[in-house]
C-alpha cells in the first residue's frame, strides 16, 4: 500500500476518544484554569514543535491576559510508535531568568520530553516552570514516580493516538478530535 492510501486508511480505521467539541470544552477548561494561576504572572510561553502547534494555537487565543510567545523544537518518536533519546533540534532562545514559563505540547506519555524542557529551564533560571497538555496518557510507565503535568485537558488510555498535533507518521496533526490507531 502506497504512503498515502495508508494515511487514509488508518483515519478510515481508527476509534474516535474525544471529538473536536470535547476537545474543544476541555480547551475552554485549560484556559480558565491557567487564567486563574497566571493571569498575573506576565509568563513566557514556549510551544514545543511539532506537535504543541495546535495545543498552541487553540489555547492561547482564550488567555485574555499579557504573555509572550516563543518555541522550542524538541522530539523523541519520529515515525516511531514508542519513544527514544530526546532529539533538541531548537533550544530556547528567549531570556527566561527570573520569570514565570508555561510549556505548551500536545500530550504527557512518558514525559521524558517535558521532564528535560523543564530542567533546561530551570537550569536557565526561570523562577517557575509550569507545563500544560491536551491530553494525559493513563499508564504507570511516567518518566518518575508522581510525573504530571499542571494544567491537563484530557485523561485518554494507553494506545497510540494522533490528531490534536499528534502525528501518525507525519500525518493528521491537524485535526482538534483525538484518534487510536486501530490494534495499537
Ligand atoms: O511524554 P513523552 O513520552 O516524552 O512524549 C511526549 C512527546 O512526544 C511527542 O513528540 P514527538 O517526539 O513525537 O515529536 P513531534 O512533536 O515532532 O511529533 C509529543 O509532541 C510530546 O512532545
Ligand atoms: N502521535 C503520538 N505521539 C506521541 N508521543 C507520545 N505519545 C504519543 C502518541 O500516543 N501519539
Amino acid at each position: 500500500m502506497n504512503m498515502k492510501d495508508e494515511i487514509v486508511k488508518v483515519m478510515a480505521e481508527a476509534d474516535c476518544l474525544h471529538s473536536d467539541a470535547e476537545v474543544s470544552a476541555a480547551l475552554d477548561r485549560m484556559a480558565a484554569d491557567v487564567t486563574e494561576v497566571l493571569k498575573h504572572a506576565n509568563p513566557l510561553v514556549y510551544v514545543v514543535l511539532n506537535g504543541g502547534i495546535i495545543a498552541a494555537g487553540q489555547l492561547l487565543p482564550r488567555l485574555r491576559f499579557p504573555l509572550e510567545v516563543s518555541y522550542l523544537h524538541a522530539t523523541r518518536y519520529g515515525d516511531k510508535t514508542q519513544g527514544g533519546r530526546l532529539n533538541w533540534k531548537v533550544k530556547p532562545t528567549e531570556d527566561m531568568h527570573g520569570r514565570t514559563v508555561l510549556i505548551v505540547d500536545d500530550i504527557l506519555d512518558e514525559g521524558n520530553t517535558l521532564a528535560a524542557i523543564i530542567e533546561y529551564c530551570r537550569e536557565q533560571g526561570a523562577t517557575e516552570v509550569l507545563t500544560a497538555v491536551v491530553v494525559n496518557k493513563s499508564h504507570d510507565r511516567k518518566a518518575f514516580p508522581g510525573m504530571h503535568a499542571d494544567f491537563v485537558g484530557l485523561e485518554v488510555e494507553d494506545r497510540f493516538l494522533f490528531g490534536c498535533g499528534m502525528d501518525y507518521k507525519g500525518f493528521w496533526r491537524n485535526t482538534l478530535g483525538i484518534y487510536a490507531v486501530k490494534g495499537l
